[in-house]
């Protein structure tokens, strides 16, 4: 497995092929706008609505998702995980030809069996590690947001080549593309959202904030003390690491970080990952998530309800009213 970068990738492998963006949310209108910017004809499906008026106003031509299975010949699935599997078997499946590639951004419905494509289209995914709107702003800025690549199905004996040149279009070889499984991908993925970067993360803050309120500290300190700031220590660590951080920060807040942080997030806490990889690699997860949209989401619902409403969200969108830089 190795890292692929500019010079690696081919973009005229693109050329005269379309593309069709199946989604235009958070990963769609990035990954469409990209790679419109870097030359390649693009299409975007939908359903009537929202994303499909906003991708008219950008500019572009949109069409059902049966429609551009037919025009296109590579379909990018970006819509959200727990719809592609019903939308390819209604309106892609009965449309596919061979010779087509099939293209995702993270490998749940493949890797998890709720989509299994016929031999004969190349399947690949092309994963940006990025939230959308920083795939479309860091590409805008110059650079771009490292991804992933893997190849599931070779139909066509080009898909990994074809992949790559996907990958430059929207911007991630200039980061640095690592070739994966699309297992690695999914259970990684998976794993990193629920245990650090989104569930971990989102704990730690309101934990931290909930602990100096209930102590009586201003709830205005405690947010910018537990989530503001969080960003701009998260900053130094993308542009340098742990020791960049460590670098900039008081030696009084060093030594803290190092007698502190194992108190924080213990051998328990670490067992606790362990568990929660576990059941993703089983299945467990998928299966819950699956059921959880089958029923309606009703914990989805209520949690989102119950999150929305903590205290940290109502100081927050009070002190960021006087960030104009922020709002933009
Ligand atoms: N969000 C991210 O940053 C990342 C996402 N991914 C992956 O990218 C994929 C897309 O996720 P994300 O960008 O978050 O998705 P979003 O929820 O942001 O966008 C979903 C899009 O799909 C459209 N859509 C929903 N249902 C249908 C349907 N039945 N028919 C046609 N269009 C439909 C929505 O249109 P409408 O407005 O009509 O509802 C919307 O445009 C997922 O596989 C995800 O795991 C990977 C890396 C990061
Ligand atoms: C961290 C969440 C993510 O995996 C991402 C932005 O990469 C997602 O699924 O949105
Ligand atoms: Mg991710
Ligand atoms: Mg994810």
């Amino acid at each position: 497995m190795k890292m692929y970068y500019d010079h690696d990738a081919d973009l005229s492998l693109l050329g005269g092929k379309t593309v069709a963006i199946v989604g235009y949310g958070s990963q769609g209108h990035a990954q469409a706008q990209n790679l419109r910017d870097s030359g390649v004809k693009v299409v975007v499906a939908g359903r009537p609505g929202r994303s499909w008026t906003q991708a008219e106003q950008d500019g572009f031509e949109v069409m059902t998702v049966a429609d551009a299975a037919k025009v296109a010949d590579i379909i990018q699935i970006l819509m959200p995980d727990e719809r592609q599997g019903q939308v390819y078997r209604e309106e892609i499946a009965p449309n596919l030809r061979a010779g087509q590639m099939l293209l995702f951004s993270h490998g749940f419905n493949i890797h998890f069996g709720q989509i299994a494509p016929p031999a004969d289209v190349d399947v690949a995914m092309v994963a940006p590690k990025s939230p959308g709107h920083l795939v479309r702003r860091v590409y805008t800025q110059g650079g771009g947001v490292p991804g992933l690549v893997a190849v599931h199905q070779n139909a066509t004996g080009k898909a990994k080549e074809i992949a790559l040149a996907y990958a430059k279009g929207i911007g991630c070889t200039r980061a640095g593309v690592f070739e994966t499984s699309f297992r690695e991908e999914t259970e990684t993925d998976l794993f990193g959202e629920q245990a650090v970067l989104c569930g971990g993360a989102t704990a730690l803050v309101k934990a931290g904030f909930e602990t100096l309120v209930e102590a009586g500290y201003s709830p205005e300190i405690a947010y910018f003390e537990c989530l503001h700031e969080l960003k701009l220590i998260v900053d130094l660590m993308y542009e340098g690491g742990l020791s960049r951080m460590r670098y900039s920060i008081s030696d009084t807040a060093e030594f803290g970080d190092y007698m502190t942080g194992p108190r924080i997030v213990t051998e328990e806490t670490k067992k606790e990952m362990r568990k929660v990889l576990e059941e993703i690699q089983r299945g467990e997860f998928a299966k819950k998530w699956i059921l959880e949209n089958q029923a309606g989401r009703p914990s989805y619902n209520a949690i989102k309800q119950q999150e929305a409403e903590h205290p940290i969200e109502q100081v927050g969108a009070r002190l960021r009213e006087m960030m104009s830089w922020i709002k933009k």
